[in-house]
């Protein structure tokens, strides 16, 4: 069975356009004027856009002693609500598990996906068993590697760590990921702040303050570059974080930066809110920032120093963040945000002339895929290319509310956000996977998305670090016993 998108508004990371799509087999078959299939959608007066990949996701998550409430069935859902296609979570061994274990788990929870995924696995300890099973991931299709620079304790690895984690990586053509924080100072400030009584939701964005994050960007983009190998850093809240990455750019560094909807959008004036509940529902990590360094991260992604948003999706309920009445550190680090990254995003950039079009469909989807290796199997309208699309709805609006959303928890950050720009349909894989408020996209219609190692910067990078590596100088007349 064949559809036609007829009538809409091509929009992709650098053309926009009149045409109809074609759509075969789950492809893209043909783009061009009046073409028609056996089915048509109508998307007169919408923008057709590649359906939003999210990076960044934590779905049924076990952390801080629970799980994440989302799982693959209401997160992708959520997802595919918002105009989302793909996300990739990330595959957490348990302390002293293997890696190739851990991910049969992974696969085991996320068949339940409604939408396409792929994972990112992290090093969450260090040996000989990890080292060996790292080749074995990137052959089964994961090329990404993350690394928690904080959670003392739990999930973070120390410097040698890493700089043995990414140099395996450098090895088999795979990239790190960093969480950065310096984790100690976390611990530090917390363990500091909980000694003076400060145990409210606010303290935690006292325990991480911008400083501890800039610090961590800076070493880890250090540590890749001795390992010779590019660097992905999640979750970029502030100046000095973005500033380092942009210093390592400018430099000829492969470094990619990705903030999240929420750090773009929300402030740390939401945690001095009087109502507990309130502001423990927005505690994660890194904690929101001001408006300086929010300024920052919008200036990130128009200059190309910043490429993606993410959303970190890692739902917890108000029952679960209560964990931490009297001690802000047991407060289930995490926010929602699958369902309105790309409405949020539209409405608060391109709608205010912050980012273009092309730059949105560049920020939400185009960057990562090339990033992450699938493009231009995703991330692009394009023939052959997979039918992950959005048919975007410029004209529609709605205000933000945890009334009928398809996340499982029961609040929303965004709570009140009035949004101009909503998906109308959203196809995956060439079938229509959402329209008009409902997900149509079954449980266990995604599909696992290898990830080849190896992208064009890896390759790059390493040839030019073998192209520059030290090399030892021949000598001639030395005398000899010398
Ligand atoms: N970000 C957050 O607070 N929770 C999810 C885990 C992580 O990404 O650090
Ligand atoms: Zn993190
Ligand atoms: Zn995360």
């Amino acid at each position: 069975m064949t559809i036609a998108i007829k009538g809409g508004t091509i929009v992709t990371a650098d053309l926009t356009y009149k045409a109809d799509i074609l759509i075969d087999g789950g492809r893209i078959a043909e783009i061009g004027p009046n073409l028609s299939g056996d089915e048509t959608i109508d998307a007169t007066g919408a923008f057709v856009m590649p359906g939003g990949i999210d990076p960044h996701t934590h779905l049924e998550m076990p952390f801080m002693g629970t799980h994440s409430a989302d799982d693959f069935d209401t997160g992708t859902a959520a997802a595919l609500a918002g105009g989302t296609t793909m996300v990739v979570d990330f595959c957490l061994p348990a302390p002293n598990q293997g890696l190739v274990e851990a991910l049969q788990e992974w696969h085991q929870k996320a068949g339940k996906a409604r939408c396409d995924y792929s994972f990112h696995m992290a090093i969450t300890w260090w040996g000989e068993r990890v080292f060996a099973e790292m080749p074995k991931v990137v052959a089964e299709g994961i090329n990404t590697f993350k690394h928690f620079m904080a959670y003392k304790g739990a999930l973070m690895v120390n410097d040698d760590e890493m700089f043995a984690s990414f140099s395996r990586c450098a090895e088999i053509g795979a990239m790190p990921l960093v969480h950065a924080e310096n984790g100690d100072v976390v611990a530090f400030l917390q363990a500091k702040l909980m000694g003076e009584g400060n145990n409210g939701p606010e303290a935690h964005g006292y325990s991480r303050p911008p400083e501890v994050e800039g610090e961590a960007t800076n070493r880890a983009i250090m540590i890749a570059d001795q390992a010779g190998v590019p660097l992905y850093v999640v979750h970029v809240s502030c100046e000095q974080s973005h500033e380092a990455i942009r210093r390592a750019r400018a430099k000829g560094m492969r470094v990619f930066g990705e903030p999240l909807i929420q750090h773009l959008t929300l402030d740390e004036g939401e945690y001095l809110n009087p109502d507990w509940d309130y502001a423990a529902r927005r505690v994660m990590s890194p904690p929101f920032r001001n408006r300086l360094h929010q300024d920052s991260l919008w200036a990130g992604l128009q200059s190309g120093s910043l490429q993606v948003v993410a959303t970190d999706h890692c739902a917890f309920t108000t029952e679960q963040k209560r964990t931490g009445i009297g001690d802000f550190t047991k407060i289930p680090n995490g926010t929602g945000g699958l369902e309105d990254r790309l409405a949020v995003l539209w409405t608060k950039g391109v709608r205010t002339g912050r980012l273009t079009m092309n730059e949105f469909v560049a920020a939400t989807s185009t960057n990562i895929a090339k990033i992450l290796n699938v493009y231009p199997r995703k991330g692009a309208i394009l023939p052959g290319a997979d039918a992950d699309l959005v048919v975007w709805d410029p004209a529609a609006t709605k205000t933000i509310s945890a009334r009928g959303q398809k996340s499982a928890i029961d609040y929303n950050v965004f709570e009140g956000f009035e949004v101009t720009g909503l998906p109308a349909v959203t196809l995956s894989r060439g079938v229509v996977a959402y329209r008009d408020g409902e997900v149509i996209a079954g449980t266990g219609e995604g599909r696992f998305v290898e990830r080849p190692a190896n992208p064009p910067v890896a390759r790059a990078l390493s040839e030019w670090k073998e192209l520059t590596a030290p090399r030892r100088v021949e000598r001639t007349g030395i005398p000899a016993g010398v």
